[in-house]
């Protein structure tokens, strides 16, 4: 929590925070996108646990987060374009954060600045913040309660210390008595001010320990909030953007609720208690001093403007801390103006004091005022200007909590376009594995003037294999996105045993459709947590199960010779395994899961001789006995699939057996496979 508030508190110049070590935090998606959501929002979203669990979500969408804090890093999988974005925390400063709007996009915070400061705070954000206080309200209230003894014994320290230089003064020449009452009343006061630092501290702790509480809970709401968003919404909002509301603006509502809440009103009491107890000192004076208040606020108004007009940023460092009250504490305006040049300037303060002590002076010669009573009334000057001062800060600290808090409950009230763990699931006789695609027509959200498909329709037998194979950028990723329902398609349907998959529930259809793609995604724990990850029930899989899976990815033998076997950590995204290794670390996971229905990406990139071998092994014993859909870059692929669908002007443009598009000699299909043939001649010749 210590690093997190740091990397907040320094991000100004911080634009991109790389974190270590990345621990998994289990995401399950049966939890977080349960029904009824609302009531259990606040942790079902996320469970953290002991174990070395694994992220469980969609598999569009993987969370990893560090240990020890409620967040500090976000992966998010877009499986379309087979990227995570994880643990490379972008924590942009406050001011550069945005917050999506109701469709999903997001403006900068300059944009939500000016309605900040505009607009009245709405009393329904003010019952938010409140209500995210109230499970912490006993210690919230304990904290009141010290706050209001050391704030008390603050304001009594300028009265004492005064009594004691009267006692030093006006002792005369009995050295005896001054120094027996010299010194009991030093004990009582350090008692006192023992008493008041006690308070202090256990304030400050508790302030502390419950604002880091709220902060951690609305996280984890935020969290959960995040996670049941559609895969669109990830392609709107930037990784960094969402995790700047997660870190960034969930500790400055924090803040502003704890820590700034106690300084305001330790401000408000002292500001106060101090002005009463002027005129408890010396009435005559304490009217003096508000006589000249108003003067002085005026000169310190003007030398403000003018310092203001020396530099632009004075003034924009200024605008922030005085222009927001300016405009709401419209009837503190020369208080609060009092305060601020007190602290900014030292002129108006200086010329005050010289007035206390020059009208004080006079009290004291005719023998209205001790020497004691003067001191401890400067010293009540002081705080009463301090805390004026702090007052003008704590609003702006406020406002700022509460334009946060309006981002955050954007985020939070956000319904995600379609239900995530909703809607029908068929038994395992009912499911086949028939897909059929009809008059599929989609763009993305994003790019809605550029479709990717028109009228596309395609039908797969279950039980069958169909290879994919198109020019780049055809909308081979896309047809994998749309089976997993990552995105709903604008027109037309996609069915899978005659059940429109928008029918399905979309966590049922993912737990039973397997992916392996080209970069396997590996999280930063021990294979057999990786292998395992792939089960219903990671924390169920068997030891044997986990063996059998890695045997019959050729990964078992490669696996046991490394000297943790098993447990050996992959690192970042698995960057300590070969591709291969990976690859079959993925099929492994693939196996276990048992998916009826299978979606992969065949990998491009170059394998030895060997290591293509096994996966090739691994990968069909996987396909055996499922309805596979690949996106296929090798001609054995090819060779050996059921049937090939050539995708190509948003559409498919030819579809039938491998043979037969080869018999076309204009088609599409014949062209692209003379092109490969002709890239490995090219590739076998410069191996020569
Ligand atoms: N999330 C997205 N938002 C908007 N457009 C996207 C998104 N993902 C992909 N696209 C666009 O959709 C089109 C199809 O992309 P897709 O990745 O499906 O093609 P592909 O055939 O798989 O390409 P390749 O063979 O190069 O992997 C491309 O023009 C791409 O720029």
């Amino acid at each position: 929590m210590r690093l997190l508030n740091r990397m907040s508190r320094y991000s100004h110049g911080v634009s991109k925070f790389k974190l270590t070590q990345p621990r998994m935090l289990w995401l399950d998606h049966r939890l977080t996108l349960s029904a009824a959501p609302r009531r259990k929002r606040q942790f079902t979203g996320v469970k953290s646990s002991a174990h070395p669990a694994f992220p469980l979500c969609s598999p569009g969408l993987f969370v990893s987060v560090l240990p020890c804090s409620p967040l500090r890093g976000l992966s998010i999988l877009c499986p379309h374009t087979r990227t995570v974005t994880h643990t490379h925390v972008a924590f942009a400063s406050s001011s550069a954060a945005s917050t999506p709007t109701p469709a999903g996009q997001v403006k900068t915070q300059a944009d939500t600045e000016g309605e900040q400061t505009s607009t009245t705070v709405p009393l329904e954000d003010v019952k938010r913040i409140l209500k995210l206080a109230h499970p912490e309200r006993w210690k919230l209230a304990a904290a009141l309660g010290f706050l209001t003894v050391s704030s008390g014994v603050t304001m009594s320290a300028p009265f004492l210390l005064g009594k004691v230089i009267d006692t030093i003064y006006t002792a005369g020449a009995d050295t005896e008595t001054m120094t027996a009452s010299l010194t009991s009343l030093c004990i009582m006061m350090t008692g006192v001010f023992l008493c008041g630092g006690a308070a202090n501290a256990a304030r400050v702790y508790l302030m502390q320990t419950s604002g880091q509480q709220i902060v951690r809970n609305l996280r984890a709401s935020l969290f959960s909030s995040i996670l049941r968003q559609e895969v669109a919404f990830f392609d709107r909002n930037r990784t960094g953007e969402l995790i700047n509301r997660l870190s960034a603006d969930t500790a400055v509502v924090g803040r502003s609720i704890t820590d700034n809440l106690s300084d305001g009103l330790r401000a408000v009491a002292q500001a106060a208690a101090g002005v009463s107890m002027m005129f408890y000192v010396s009435p005559s004076l304490a009217s003096f001093v508000l006589l000249i208040v108003p003067p002085l606020a005026a000169l310190a108004v003007v030398y403000g403007r003018y310092l203001r007009s020396i530099s632009k940023s004075t003034q924009d460092a200024l605008a922030q801390a005085t222009e927001l009250a300016e405009e709401r504490i419209s009837n503190m305006r020369t208080v609060r103006a009092f305060g601020k040049e007190l602290s900014e300037t030292g002129l108006s303060g200086n010329i005050m004091i010289l007035s206390v002590l020059y009208k004080g002076g006079l009290l004291m010669a005719s023998q209205h005022m001790t020497v004691g009573e003067l001191s401890a009334f400067l010293m009540y000057t002081f705080w009463v200007g301090i805390s004026i001062a702090g007052l003008s800060s704590f609003y702006s600290e406020l406002m700022k909590g509460f334009g946060a808090g309006s981002r955050l409950w954007e985020l939070l009230d956000r319904k995600p376009e379609f239900p995530l763990n909703e809607g029908l699931m068929l038994s395992a006789d009912q499911l086949k594995g028939r897909l059929e695609f009809s008059e599929v027509s989609f763009a993305y959200p994003t790019r809605t003037e550029a479709p990717i498909f028109q009228d596309l329709s395609l039908l797969v037998p279950a039980g069958t294999v169909m290879a994919v194979v198109g020019p780049s950028g055809s909308g081979k990723s896309t047809l994998v996105s749309l089976l997993l329902r990552l995105y709903d398609c604008n027109s037309g349907t996609i069915t899978i045993d005659g059940h429109d998959i928008r029918d399905l529930n979309p966590y049922w259809l993912r737990s039973h459709i397997g992916t392996v793609s080209q970069e396997p995604v590996l999280f930063s724990y021990s294979i057999r947590d990786n292998i395992a990850y792939g089960a219903v029930d990671p924390e169920a899989v068997t030891t044997e199960e986990i063996y059998g899976a890695a045997r019959a990815a050729n990964a078992f033998n490669f696996i046991q010779d490394f000297p943790n076997g098993f447990n050996t950590v992959v690192g970042e995204k698995g960057v300590l395994l070969s591709g291969g290794q990976k690859q079959r670390i993925a099929i492994a996971r693939a196996l276990l899961k048992n998916p009826k229905i299978l979606l992969l990406d065949e990998a491009t990139s170059a394998l030895d001789a060997e290591n293509e071998f096994l996966v090739q092994e691994a990968l069909e014993r996987l396909m055996t006995g499922r309805t596979v859909v690949i996106i296929a870059h090798r001609l054995s692929t090819i060779q050996n699939a059921n049937a090939v669908a050539v995708l190509d002007q948003r559409r498919i443009a030819e579809c039938g057996q491998h043979t037969e598009l080869l018999g076309n000699r204009q088609g599409l299909f014949r062209k692209l496979m003379e092109k490969q043939a002709f890239l490995q001649v090219k590739q076998k010749r410069a191996l020569r």
